[in-house]
């Protein structure tokens, strides 16, 4: 990882380097290109320049050689005509010609011995000899007929610097005669030479051949600068030594110490040359400046690349320490990442990857995903494969993991495609999910199932129930629910405690899973409510149902049994209620269960540990139960419930006591019996606070007949149920009621149904004893209808049983009815109770039942249930016949 920084630092400085240095060098290339140039530029000009100050020269000098071979015409023409010279018409014709050639030039001319006789500012007394100049003894030995130059020289005339043409002239004999001069003057040459527009520091200059200063611009104030000094540099000596016509060149160590560029010209018309120069300030002034803006640029430039490689050294230091993160999330991430490529092969794998499969990272690189993936199939992992590697989607899915131990373990899987290195790979994310998957089971377990049996609980239940009815809706197949509820399993609940009760559903639990087949459904409603499920029955309904019937009698067999709950046993019946469903489409989900639930309520009606189909009066009946509920809690508050007191008599007429039965006193309905709405009451615990009217208004009624002679003798016997009795305060409020009312407890006696004695035994003898301990009296209503032992029935404190009336209803067609009823009288007799029979209606059952022995009875022979006052009535009708006949 350094050394892979480190490249990229040495790669980001060169090219920040590189970059620079080729900008550097494109400029340094332009700017030399532009000075080269520049320069040649400038050469072409200062030659050209050079060219028209020759060409100016040479037409000046041709001019100056027009006049002087005029004038050598004009002279020879004197002597030969006149045989002397005619001074004042050659005065006059060389006064003409320096008119015409002033600036230029001045004429003088000479005899044969030197001496300037006519010519510009010549008089008589003029007194100046050419004798000794080389042109007039080169004219004088030769007669060549050519116009000469001279070198530099110092006018002895004029008194001043220039340079001298002359011609030579002859007299009529054709010897020589003399010169004619004209002076160039210096001033002429500096005149041409500032004209030239050379910038503020070019040079233009004139010398002889032998370097003699003719004329310079601009003029140098120095000794180098004076006229016919000598002088040049050593660049411009070689070039004159060499002989050439024109050059150019450059100097560099000049005299005013400015470079230039310079053209060299050697004059064609005098033996002198020109050179021209051009300041290299002068002409590089702009390439100065465009150098200086080149200097910014890259500096600029410079800066700038600077600061980006900088930013971008930044950038790629801040990327690799993201990557770096990235490598260390990588190895430290909780999740099992990988890179694979698109075979499937692992390139990259994170710690917790190996960790998670097994193997050390070294296997771990190189494995394919089909060695540790036990959730798919080679074929079906190919497919997901390419289908990531041909899209860009993130692809999030479950499967299995094998260790290397064999192990599996559930995952989730987030993977999708990428490129790396150019070539596409897949990155993937595995997250073992075995505690969500366990957690998830739990929480189905909890949704679907009940916490205390296991089985499903009522949504799994409708779950099941939509997918049969619809399974069956298709087929035409039909099922059955077994809706199951435990007899008096609250009584049992609320006398050995709920851990019991608890242990008594898981058995009933596992003794309804025995019965069904595997496929079948046993649910768990709640409370002791069960449900069973047939599926796939027959499409016959009568088939079905038959099917139905047999597991419902099997169920009902393999309930009514004895279950040991804790220390004590229990007998365990349960009603069922049975209804078909499926075979046609169309029917609400709860239907079959509210049909299965009110057949249940048929088989409890019916007496209990029995089994009833749902028919559709049993709907009809449901809603008045509906109706009745909805009634019942507002009916106390209202006054609705009354007392109506059936008489208990020994012998034929001795009134002993009374039974207090509790009526509704319906607005709609009339009279409801208590047959209809105590078993709602007791379910919905309304019971609870009616029982207490009862005893309340029995004690009232009580109070109230203990100073009526005749009435002060009666007793009354109050219904007590179970759920009544085994409240807590049961035993205060009744001595509350006594109290309050001041009824004498001894004329207080309470039926106890035989259910109530299979809960706690010995909880309901201690509240007796307590009760008539303060003289309160029990009898046992209904007896030889349950299973009560007769083992108990010895240790209760009773005063009294009752022989059921569907025992005395057949006692005398019956033998088995006679039977148990002599038995309960014998029973009741050994244990010195007081037995009264129920439901006696004729004189017939009367006779029998005191032929076996039983002297008490109540019913319809002798009077129905009737109110207070009817009841009075009664008793007053009843004395005279009392008095009449002997108590037996
Ligand atoms: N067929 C026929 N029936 C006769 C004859 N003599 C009496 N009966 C009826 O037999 C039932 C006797 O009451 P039970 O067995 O305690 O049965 C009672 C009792 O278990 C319960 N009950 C009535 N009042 C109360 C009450 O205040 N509290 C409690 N917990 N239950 C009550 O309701 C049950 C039914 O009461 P009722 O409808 O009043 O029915 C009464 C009564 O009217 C007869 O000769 N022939």
């Amino acid at each position: 990882m350094q050394r892979n920084k480190r490249t990229i630092h040495i790669a980001l400085v060169a090219t920040v380097l590189a970059l620079n240095l080729f900008i550097a060098g494109l400029l340094a290339y332009t700017l030399e290109v532009a000075k080269e140039r520049k320069e040649e530029e400038v050469r072409v000009t200062v030659e050209n320049l050079s060219l028209l100050l020759d060409q100016s020269v040479s037409s000046s000098i041709r001019e100056i050689d027009l006049s002087l071979r005029e004038v050598q015409g004009d002279l020879e023409r004197s002597l030969l005509e006149h045989g002397r010279l005619d001074h004042a018409l050659l005065s006059e014709r060389i006064a003409r010609f320096h008119d015409w050639l002033a600036p230029i030039a001045e004429f003088k001319v000479t005899d044969a011995e030197g001496r300037v006789i006519l010519g510009h500012a010549v008089t008589s007394d003029t007194r100046v000899s050419y004798a000794d100049r080389s042109y007039f003894y080169e004219h004088r030995s030769a007669d060549d007929g050519v116009t000469r130059a001279s070198k530099l020289v110092y006018g002895r005339v004029a008194g001043t610097w220039g340079n001298v043409f002359s011609r030579r002239y002859n007299d009529a004999s054709g010897q020589f005669a003399g010169v004619v001069t004209a002076v160039v003057p210096v001033a002429y040459f500096e005149r041409l030479l500032s004209g030239l527009s050379l910038g503020s520091r070019g040079i233009a200059l004139m010398r002889d051949l032998d370097m003699s200063l003719i004329a310079r611009f601009p003029p140098l104030e120095t000794d180098a600068g004076g006229v016919g000094s000598r002088g040049g540099s050593l660049e411009l000596r070689d070039i004159v030594a060499a002989g050439v016509q024109a050059q150019s060149f450059y100097s560099a160590q000049t005299a005013d110490g400015i470079n230039r560029i310079n053209a060299y010209r050697k004059l064609a018309s005098m033996p002198a040359f020109v050179v021209v120069g051009w300041g290299e300030d002068d002409y590089l002034a702009q390439w100065h400046y465009d150098r200086w803006k080149a200097i910014v640029f890259f500096l600029t430039f410079c800066a700038v690349t600077l600061v980006a490689g900088g930013l971008l050294w930044r950038l790629v230091r801040a990327t690799e320490r993201a990557n770096q993160r990235s490598r260390i999330l990588l190895q430290n991430a909780s999740d099992g990442i990988h890179i694979t490529d698109a075979a499937g092969t692992v390139v990259e794998a994170s710690d917790a990857f190996c960790r998670m499969i097994g193997h050390p990272r070294a296997d771990v690189i190189g494995m394919n995903v089909t060695q540790w993936d036990a959730g798919f199939s080679a074929d079906g992992l190919r497919e997901i494969i390419e289908r990531l590697l041909e899209s860009s989607e993130v692809l999030t899915f479950e499967t299995v993991y094998r260790r290397r131990d064999g192990g599996t373990f559930p995952v989730e899987i987030t993977a999708f495609a990428l490129e790396v290195d150019g070539r596409r790979v897949l990155f993937c994310s595995a997250r073992d999910i075995s505690a969500r998957k366990s957690a998830e089971a739990e929480v189905r377990q909890l949704a679907y199932y009940d916490a205390l049996t296991g089985l499903p609980n009522r949504r799994l239940l409708l779950e099941r129930l939509e997918a049969a009815q619809a399974a069956g809706a298709k087929l035409g197949s039909r099922g059955a629910l077994l809706f199951i509820d435990l007899d008096n399993f609250k009584t049992i609940n609320d006398t050995v405690g709920h851990q019991q009760g608890d242990a008594l559903l898981k058995e009933v639990a596992s003794v309804l899973g025995r019965c069904v087949r595997k496929e079948d459904t046993v649910a768990r409603l709640g409370g002791d409510e069960f449900v069973v499920m047939l599926e796939n029955l027959d499409e016959r309904e009568d088939a079905a149902a038959r099917v139905a019937e047999a597991i419902g009698g099997k169920i009902l067999q393999a309930l009514r049994k004895t279950f040991a709950v804790g220390n004590c046993e229990r007998r365990v019946s349960a009603s069922i209620g049975v209804t078909l469903f499926g075979g046609e489409a169309g029917e609400a989900l709860e239907e079959p269960l509210m049909r299965a639930d009110l057949a249940m309520y048929q088989a409890k009606y019916a007496g209990r540990d029995a089994m009833r189909f749902f028919n559709p009066q049993m709907q009809a009946d449901a809603q008045i139960r509906a109706e009745l509920e909805a009634g019942l809690w507002s009916a106390l508050e209202k006054g609705q419930f009354v007392l109506e007191y059936q008489p208990q008599v020994r012998g034929s007429a001795k009134v002993i006591g009374v039974e207090a039965l509790v009526r509704w006193r319906h607005p709609e309905r009339g009279l409801v019996s208590p047959a209809e709405f105590i078993p709602i009451a007791e379910e919905n615990g309304l019971i609870v606070p009616l029982g207490r009217w009862v005893i309340e208004t029995a004690c009232a009624q009580l109070a109230a007949w203990a100073s009526v002679p005749g009435r002060a003798e009666l007793s009354i016997a109050v219904n007590v149920s179970a759920r009544q009795f085994l409240q807590p305060d049961f035993v205060a409020d009744v001595l509350g009621a006594l109290e309050r009312s001041g009824a004498c407890a001894q004329r207080l006696e309470i039926e106890l149904t035989e259910s109530t004695l299979i809960t706690d035994i010995e909880q309901i003898i201690a509240r007796m004893e307590v009760l008539r301990a303060h003289g309160l009296r029990f009898s046992l209503d209904d007896f030889g209808t349950g299973y009560s032992s007769l083992a108990y029935l010895k240790r209760l404190p009773l005063d009294q049983v009752k022989i059921d009336r569907s025992f005395v209803r057949d006692i005398l067609v019956d033998p088995n009815d006679a039977a148990i009823a002599t038995m309960i009288t014998v029973l009741g007799e050994t244990l010195g109770l007081v037995v009264v029979a129920e439901g006696v209606e004729t004189e017939a059952q009367r006779d029998c039942l005191l032929q076996i022995g039983c002297r008490a009875y109540q019913g319809f022979l002798f009077s129905r249930p009737l109110g207070a006052v009817q009841l009075e009535a009664f008793l007053d009708a009843m004395s005279p016949q009392a008095a009449a006949q002997s108590p037996r």
